[in-house]
């Protein structure tokens, strides 16, 4: 366990920065280019542990990997669907995309294999995803509660099937999208709220056979025919997330995030800045498979807003910064419909609400909704941990420049889950 001691004196950030490749594009594209045939080249490839779990795992499936983390890029030489058996159990620490996404994979595959994971997983029910993937043709076999470890023997003969979405969740979709294009015949998705689209905007790069619209997704296996691909991956919002909303909350900031990928999916974070009353300008957008563009914000009053249920999904990684800056701003902020964000997510939002707690921001979580009044004053009473949960840790660091009080943030490293060089790259725009 390491910890960091916060600032005694308050930093403005100021200067550019480019934040590292998009982690949930990095997974899919490790994904793709390991299910297609021939050769796939990523750039602007960022790694961190968790990409370094899914790499591993799809070399454990026969996929050659070749990563070069100077050039930040990866060459992945396609096994055309055909995986190895393997006895050894397939370890997948605590990376929640990879479990969801690679039971979708194995599904198609006709060979037994053990997935298990770490604590976090290990709690974490795969129900709703185990059960259409059994109604597809899988068999599975869990020790306790439908969490890792399991046991998943697929199929070449999956069914398509019809599935009404009950949870908003891009996990739990992708998995279904990844079984499908597999399967003897279509499969269809009615949609409940738009989540992320990086699995079906990708995988149709790929070449695969899918159609969106906003009320249903369209799974064509005899139209899908994935071929090895070139992709710059694109900026992550996420990671962009931290510097917008540190360049908001201290004084005597401007900032400007190169490359930033914009999918619309995503950056639900804009639209409630937008709504609080804030400004963030985009410049040089490229259309892209992925959009991306460079974004500048800087210091911002903002007020409080109602975020609505369509929202969430675009927000969902960036909950615990909208907490934060929801206490900075004058009056009451509202999420909306959070149901879903606790059946997926329901640690974070509780470690969110005690760690915040010790640095005096208090929010009340009910069963349907966040409120977070505005106006809070930092008080330290205590150390704050992140309990290895890498957006709250990165979340607490971006905290601690709203007070001169330093504290200690335990566990730390939980960063290098998803941007290692997170604190490197934070000083490059502090001044004091
Ligand atoms: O599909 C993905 O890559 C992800 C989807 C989201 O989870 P949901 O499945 O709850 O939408 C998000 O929280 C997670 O960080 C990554
Ligand atoms: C929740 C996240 O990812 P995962 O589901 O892979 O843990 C995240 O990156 O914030």
């Amino acid at each position: 366990m390491f910890n960091f001691n916060t600032q005694p004196k308050k930093y403005s950030l100021n200067g550019e920065i480019t934040v590292p490749g998009d982690k949930s594009i990095a997974h899919r594209a490790i994904m793709f280019g390991s299910l297609a045939k021939g050769v796939t080249q990523l750039s602007n490839f960022s790694f961190s542990e968790d990409l370094a779990t899914t790499a591993r795992t799809f070399k454990e499936l026969g996929a050659k990997i070749h990563s070069e983390p100077s050039t930040k890029s990866m060459v992945i030489k396609g096994t055309n669907h055909q995986f190895k058996p393997t006895d050894k159990p397939l370890e997948i620490h605590n990376v929640g995309e990879l479990e969801s996404l690679l039971l979708g994979v194995l599904a198609s595959v006709p060979q037994e294999y053990i997935i298990d994971g770490g604590e976090f997983l290990k709690n974490r029910p795969q129900s709703s995803t185990l059960s259409f993937l059994h109604q597809m043709g899988v068999q599975y076999n869990q020790v306790s509660d439908e969490a890792l470890p399991l046991k998943i023997l697929g199929s070449t003969e999956l069914n398509g099937i019809t599935y009404q979405q009950e949870i908003s969740s891009a996990q739990i979709k992708s998995s279904l999208i990844l079984a499908g294009l597999y399967a003897k015949s279509k499969t269809t998705i009615i949609r409940k709220i738009p989540t992320r689209d990086h699995t079906e905007v990708l995988a149709n790069y790929f070449g695969a056979g899918i159609d969106m619209n906003s009320k249903i997704i369209t799974i064509d296996p005899k139209k899908t025919k994935l071929k090895g691909k070139s992709l710059n991956i694109p900026g992550d919002f996420s990671s962009a997330s931290f510097y917008l909303v540190g360049a908001m909350l201290s004084k005597d900031s401007q900032i400007t995030l190169r490359k930033v990928g914009l999918n619309p999916t995503r950056i639900g974070l804009l639209d409630v800045i937008k709504q609080m009353g804030g400004k963030i300008d985009i410049s040089n957008r490229v259309d892209n498979i992925e959009p991306y563009g460079d974004l500048t914000v800087g210091t911002q009053s903002l007020h409080g807003t109602t975020i609505t249920a369509e929202q969430v999904p675009t927000i969902i990684d960036e909950i615990p910064l909208i907490a934060l800056i929801a206490s900075q701003a004058t009056g009451r902020t509202i999420i909306e419909e959070v149901q879903d964000v606790y059946l997926q997510n329901s640690e974070r939002v509780r470690i969110m609400r005690t760690e915040l707690a010790k640095l005096g921001i208090i929010m009340q979580i009910n069963a349907d909704s966040i409120v977070i009044e505005g106006n809070q004053q930092i008080k330290v009473k205590d150390d704050v941990d992140s309990h290895k949960d890498h957006r709250i840790a990165m979340m607490l660091v971006i905290a601690s420049n709203l007070t001169t009080t330093p504290f200690q943030i335990k566990n730390i490293e939980a960063i290098d889950v998803s941007y290692p060089n997170f604190i490197s790259d934070l000083k490059r725009l502090v001044n004091f």
